[in-house]
């Protein structure tokens, strides 16, 4: 049986009803407890990081569920991260970028409905966390929600309220799972090789250096280990801006004391507007000047960015200075970009990394 560890972080799941309303107040072991039939599939262990709403999720708390995974790496098969909905997919995100290449599985799951619910998803949603991240063919940070498997850079929250509250932002589900069966999507029927070698060396799996461990010029993404990589640092002066009718250009400038990167979710397939009242191109050029990074992506939620198309969008399309988001979803820009900005310090470097397909972030160009 797979030997997994339980990390618990709150969310509806471990939430009962307050005065003050739905409050994190159970623990990883007393929502295990709900689910017996886990016993039936594994062996597991639990250990509590926090218990909050994710609302409240931070970086520093990103990196303490990366920092908790890479500690107990050697003693598990797999590990599920109990976490709310709201800012999972931030979190499954950050995850694959601060654990990269991982032939064990890392699953995030949580619920609609708290576990003590009448008809709570909570009880299935563990369940088949637990059945996937049993899977041997399961590897790398996932999404397992209402049935579905996405991969971490690609899992978009698109209901508040319904249980199939998650959906993959374009690129295919890793699998679906009804009841007990995970049926998988083509492509992901099979643990990549270097994984299953990996993975048979047993114990003494060789973790990449952090980044912090290589040398000046050469990252952990160069590293000639193709086992998983841990990262330890984020940047989190990074911010999401969405263009809206009326903005005024000069909110660029209130934002240059207090963060590097800015990620600008234009209109459409990469509208960005250039009339006389109200021009963005000078403002962006300014903000690119002072050596800050700027994203460009769409606020639309699927099909992604084409800065070529349109008039409003051409002036940004071969512009050296602005990273395109093509189709990841903004979440896994922001994660991706703190990342970055932890890691590299050149332009050159920046970009290389930023347009490094990782965990299946991005379709390359
Ligand atoms: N369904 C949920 O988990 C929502 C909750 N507010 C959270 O994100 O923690």
């Amino acid at each position: 049986m797979k030997h997994i560890l339980l990390i618990a972080t709150g969310g509806t799941i471990a939430s009962q009803p307050m005065a003050e309303g739905l409050t994190p107040t159970l623990s990883g072991e007393e929502l295990a407890r709900y689910v017996p039939q886990l016993k039936d599939i594994c062996t597991f262990k639990t250990t509590q990081l926090m218990n909050i709403d994710s609302t409240n999720m931070l970086p520093k708390h990103w990196l303490q569920i990366a920092r908790c995974i890479k500690d107990a790496y050697d003693d598990f098969d797999a590990f599920i991260v109990l976490h709310g909905t709201d800012t999972m997919a931030y979190t499954a995100a950050a995850l694959s970028y601060l654990i990269q290449n991982s032939p064990k599985p890392i699953v995030l799951t949580g619920s609609q409905q708290p576990m003590t619910g009448a008809f709570t998803d909570a009880k299935l949603n563990l369940y088949q966390a637990a059945l996937f991240a049993c899977d041997d063919n399961s590897y790398d940070v996932n999404v397992v929600f209402g049935g579905s498997v996405m991969c971490g850079t690609r899992a978009y929250k698109q209901k508040t309220m319904s249980y199939n509250a998650f959906t993959s932002i374009n690129y295919p589900l890793i699998a679906m799972i009804r009841a007990n069966k995970i049926v998988r999507h083509g492509c992901f029927d099979q643990k990549p090789q270097e994984h299953r070698s990996a993975l048979q060396s047993g114990l003494s799996i060789p973790h990449a250096p952090m980044a912090s461990e290589c040398n000046n010029h050469k990252t952990a993404q160069e590293s000639e280990h193709s086992y998983v990589r841990f990262y330890e640092r984020l940047n989190n002066r990074v911010m999401c801006l969405r263009l809206t009718p009326g903005l005024k250009p000069n909110i660029f400038d209130a934002l240059t004391k207090d963060y590097d990167a800015l990620i600008l979710e234009t209109f459409g397939i990469g509208g960005i507007p250039n009339s006389a009242q109200h021009n963005f191109a000078c403002a962006l050029q300014r903000w690119i000047q002072q050596g800050k990074t700027l994203v460009l992506t769409t606020q639309v939620a699927e099909e992604g960015l084409d800065l070529g198309v349109y008039e409003v969008g051409q002036a940004f399309a071969h512009n050296e200075g602005v990273l395109r988001g093509a189709d990841m979803t903004t979440e896994a820009l922001l994660a991706k970009t703190m990342w970055v900005l932890g890691q590299a310090h050149t332009q050159g470097e920046i970009k290389r990394l930023f347009y490094t397909p990782i965990n299946h972030d991005r379709v390359q160009e």
